[in-house]
């Protein structure tokens, strides 16, 4: 499958960028730039696995609410529940800790992880379609803003997309902000 291809060699490409700690800061500089411009807005982080860049430096400097995704099901969208400094967590679905809080919120920037992107826009996870989902329903809800996060390493010149394919609204590494 051309995904899977794509997916194992930017996920060498994330292992290799994971090594450098200042790759890692430079994103987060761009990224809390980024964010600057939504000052107020809800926004929707994640809680880094395995070789993901981390975004909670730059998270740490928004200026409004946040929250994070959590598994319901395979197949449905993603939600999200509020977050704050020091909140109760579980391990939930793949190992990943999420918020205990009963509180959903509908994020407008969400802080989209992945393994490859590429300059249109479009990026491949781990395979479970669940931000594509999850940016569909949002965006048939109202606007949006989708940032995709990663190390320059990750980009390829043409991700394998499919039709249920969402785009991204802006990609930053630790080189800068990619507007597709
Ligand atoms: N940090 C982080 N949080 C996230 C995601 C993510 O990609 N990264 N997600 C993005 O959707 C959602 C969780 N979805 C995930 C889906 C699959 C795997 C995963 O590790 N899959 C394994 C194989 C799955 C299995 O065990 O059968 C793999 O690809 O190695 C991880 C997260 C929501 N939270
Ligand atoms: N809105 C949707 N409706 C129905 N099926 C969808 C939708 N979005 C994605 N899918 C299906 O989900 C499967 C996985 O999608 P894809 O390979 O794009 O996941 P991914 O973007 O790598 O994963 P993730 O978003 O979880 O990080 C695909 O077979 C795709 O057809």
């Amino acid at each position: 499958m051309k995904k899977q291809e794509a997916r194992l060699t930017a996920l060498k490409a994330r292992e290799a960028a994971h090594a450098d700690p200042a790759a890692s800061a430079r994103a987060n500089d761009w990224l809390a730039t980024m964010l600057a411009h939504h000052a107020g807005q809800r926004l929707a982080f994640y809680m880094p696995i395995r070789t993901e860049l981390d975004p909670r430096p730059a998270v740490e400097t928004h200026d409004g609410p946040l929250c994070l995704p959590v598994v319901r099901h395979s197949g449905e969208p993603l939600v999200f529940r509020h977050w704050q400094p020091g909140a109760a967590m579980v391990q939930g679905e793949f190992g990943i800790q999420v918020p205990v809080s009963a509180l959903e919120m509908r994020p407008e920037v969400i802080i989209v992880p992945m393994l490859a992107f590429d300059r249109r826009g479009y990026r491949l996870g781990y395979g479970g379609g669940f931000y594509d989902r999850t940016l569909e329903a949002l965006r048939a809800q109202g606007p949006v803003t989708a940032i995709g996060f990663a190390f320059s390493a990750q980009e390829l010149p043409h991700v394998p997309t499919e039709p249920t394919d969402q785009k991204l609204d802006l990609i930053v590494t630790e080189i800068g902000i990619l507007q597709p």
